[in-house]
């Protein structure tokens, strides 16, 4: 068989190994002088601020991981086996609140995913309605009607844009290039169609009975349509009640892998987030290259791709694409084992969820145990042996409303009930973010997984843009990642004898992240004052031990900006993302812990802040221009703003200290300190103003 995948190592590995190891020389170096310090004279300051340097160290340590061994991924789609011998794809969209995730924007990406290039025989598409509303399912009926024709259409003229929201835009025009007349009237009929179909929906959600959320509710389940061109689409919303534990996306999802079992049981599946539409409708094509290659088939449980985002403004001041994360650590941890779960635009292996490891005896999957692992329903059992021994065929003789009865039971909430279910089978429950456990735990079990970051983005979502929402899903993922770290499952004690150490050191670092606040808290108090006092903690500027300061400094802002320059980025976008960085660290470092302890000690409830995909004109054009908005975030400003005043206090104050005494060379290294917070933090103090003079 011709080669599916090609891997590349990083060009410049040799020497990023050897910067690591000049830091690491460079970081003995400063704590043997620090160490020696305080033995010979230990002060608060000092101790403080030598804390802060082990943290960073400590999280330094953990990063190298991500640059030990990264590498990049090709595919060659010409050499997959013919359609026909393509396996089947399940995709499973979830969605919850109409309020916060508009019904038009979710059903974009339904008829994104039922437009996806591949065999519609082999494809089905699952929405999970966890809110129950009628407007979605009122939007799914409209969303089949429209596709039947959209569909064809951009199989017929080999449309690759197939987000109708983003083909009508101008973002399409390219599309509409070069066109028989034909094409076009055949466009701007379903233009016609398409604008018909979100007015539908909006004015059936305009009823606010149409658009709440319906928490008690039993389980339904619709098959919106079996017409052969097109794929299978279901509609599920599970049963909820107050009073059984709902699992969340979670939950949501582990039925949809129960429900899809019975129906169409394709050996993968794609989830992605309601608002992550398909961009690329190879994507199915491509994560096959991984999972129909002998040599890799064998351990791979998913293929992730990166999440992008669609309204992201040239500055990005909030590093809303999380631009490490999916450049470098994804990267680095596919040279490893793989890279972490992110949860949207992920292709999983059904049998990978179901199976302890890829090397376990197949006779023990299914002994009497069976009913206590996947629940009992055998119908669901035999599809997953389907799955497991490769034969398809039993199922289909089933007729159709006994599958649907079985699915009903499947998706009711008392199913999971004494099931391994959201422990060792599906979907993890042991933190909220379904995810990043789920894909760790698999890694934890011997699987591995796969990146592939295209040229042309697969799948593109909505970022949050203003300071509040990004601040509240940093909160979300910290506090869920802190209480890993303290769980069973933390990777210092139960992942650590599970994978190579490497690869551990990534998620040591997910889960650590939160230290980031108590160090950036010393640093932004401790030299300041100190500065304002007129006491020294670093070297005098003519003393060598100067320079191990200086080094690492630039050691570590240069490593910074040259992977940012490597990358394609700017001078201006390194500037920006410093900032963004300290921001995040510090926010998410100080609320995180506060609410994962509280939930810990069961003050907080369990709750999955949802993220919100409405983006209105005004966050927008603030955006766009660069500007900060704190709009309804105040209590999460409380530590950004009160290190902001007291670097700016100390600043000017210990500046007219330095005009009196003239002790330069022993402030040098604060007053530089202070002077580069000072800069990276106006914008911010600018943000604040503005606010302020508008009243809010
Ligand atoms: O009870 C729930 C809560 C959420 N969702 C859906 O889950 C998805 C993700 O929720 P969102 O609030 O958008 O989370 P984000 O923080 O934006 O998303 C990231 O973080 C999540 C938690 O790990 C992952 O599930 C996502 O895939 C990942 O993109 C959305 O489609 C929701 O509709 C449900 O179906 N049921
Ligand atoms: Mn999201």
């Amino acid at each position: 068989m011709a080669t599916l995948h090609t891997q590349t190592l990083h060009p410049w590995l040799p020497l990023t190994r050897l910067h690591i190891l000049f830091h690491l020389l460079s970081l003995f170096a400063l704590f043997y002088y620090r160490v020696n310090l305080l033995l010979h004279q230990p002060t608060l300051p000092w101790l403080l601020i030598t804390l802060a340097e082990a943290i960073f160290a400590q999280l330094w340590l953990y990063n190298q991981a991500f640059r030990w061994r990264p590498v990049t991924r090709a595919v060659a789609t010409e050499n997959l086996p013919t359609e026909a011998n393509l396996p089947g794809v399940d995709i499973f969209v979830c969605t919850l609140d109409p309020q916060k995730e508009p019904t038009v924007q979710v059903m974009d990406t339904v008829i994104s995913a039922m437009a996806m290039d591949y065999p519609a025989e082999k494809l089905a598409v699952y929405l999970s309605d966890d809110g129950g509303c009628p407007v979605t399912l009122f939007g799914m009926r409209e969303a089949v009607e429209f596709a039947k024709e959209w569909v064809p259409f951009c199989r017929k003229h080999g449309v690759k844009l197939r987000c109708p929201k983003v083909f009508f835009s101008p973002m399409g025009e390219d599309e509409h290039l070069l066109r028989s007349d034909g094409f076009r009237a055949e466009q701007e009929r379903l233009k016609a169609k398409y604008r018909d179909m979100q007015k539908n929906i909006e004015i059936f959600g305009r009823d606010p009975k149409n658009s709440s959320l319906v928490l008690d509710r039993p389980t339904r389940i619709e098959i919106l349509n079996e017409q052969s061109e097109m794929p299978l689409v279901v509609y599920v919303s599970r049963e909820r009640r107050p009073t059984i534990p709902h699992r969340y996306k979670g939950g949501a999802l582990n039925t949809l892998l129960r429900v899809s079992g019975l129906l169409s049981n394709g050996p993968y599946v794609l989830v992605v987030d309601c608002d992550m539409y398909c961009n690329d409708p190879s994507s199915a094509k491509q994560a096959m290259c991984f999972f129909l290659d002998l040599e890799t088939s064998k351990d791979i449980a998913f293929v992730q791709f990166p999440q992008m985002f669609h309204n992201l403004s040239k500055k990005d001041i909030y590093d809303s694409q999380s631009r490490r994360a999916f450049t470098t650590m994804w990267q680095g941890m596919d040279g490893l084992r793989g890279p972490g779960l992110a949860g949207s635009g992920c292709y999983l292996s059904r049998s990978a969820l179901h199976l302890q490891s890829p090397n376990q005896n197949q006779n023990d999957v299914f002994d009497h145990n069976a009913p206590k692992e996947f629940g009992k329903s055998t119908m669901y059992i035999e599809s997953l042996k389907a799955i497991i021994y490769g034969n398809q065929s039993t199922q289909k003789q089933i007729p159709r409303d006994v599958i649907l009865e079985e699915a009903q039971a499947v998706a009711s909430c008392s199913y999971e009930k004494d099931t391994n279910w959201g422990e060792e089978v599906g979907f993890s429950y042991a933190i909220l973010l379904e995810s990043t456990v789920t894909g760790y735990l698999l890694h934890c079990r011997g699987w591995r997984s796969t990146y592939l970051y295209p040229k042309r983005p697969c799948f593109l979502g909505c970022a949050p843009i203003d300071f509040k929402e990004g601040m509240l899903q940093m909160v979300k993922w910290g506090s869920e990642l802190f209480l890993l770290g303290v769980s069973k499952y933390s990777p210092f004690t139960y992942g650590i004898s599970r994978m190579p150490i490497m690869h551990c050191f990534t998620f040591c670092y997910f889960t650590s992240t939160t230290q980031y606040g108590v160090a950036l808290m010393i640093y932004g108090l401790i030299p300041q004052l100190c500065f304002f006092k007129g006491i020294p903690l670093f070297p005098m500027v003519t003393e060598p031990w100067f320079g191990v300061f200086a080094i690492l400094f630039i050691s570590s802002h240069g490593r910074h900006l040259i992977e940012i320059l490597y990358g394609g980025g700017s001078l201006r976008s390194w500037w920006d993302e410093q900032r963004s960085w300290i921001i995040k660290s510090l926010v998410g470092g100080i609320f995180a812990p506060i609410v994962a302890i509280k939930k810990l000690f069961g003050l907080n409830k369990a709750k999955f802040t949802l993220s919100n995909k409405v983006i209105d004109e005004e966050s927008f054009k603030k955006y766009e221009q660069g500007k900060f908005n704190f709009q309804g975030a105040a209590l999460l400003m409380v530590p950004l703003v009160m290190l902001l005043t007291v670097n700016i206090v100390c600043f000017f104050g210990g500046l007219w200290r330095l005009l009196f005494v003239k002790d330069f060379e022993n402030m040098f290294g604060q007053f530089f300190l202070l002077s580069y917070l000072v800069a990276l933090g106006y914008p911010i103090f600018e943000g604040i103003i503005t606010m302020k003079s508008k009243g809010g």
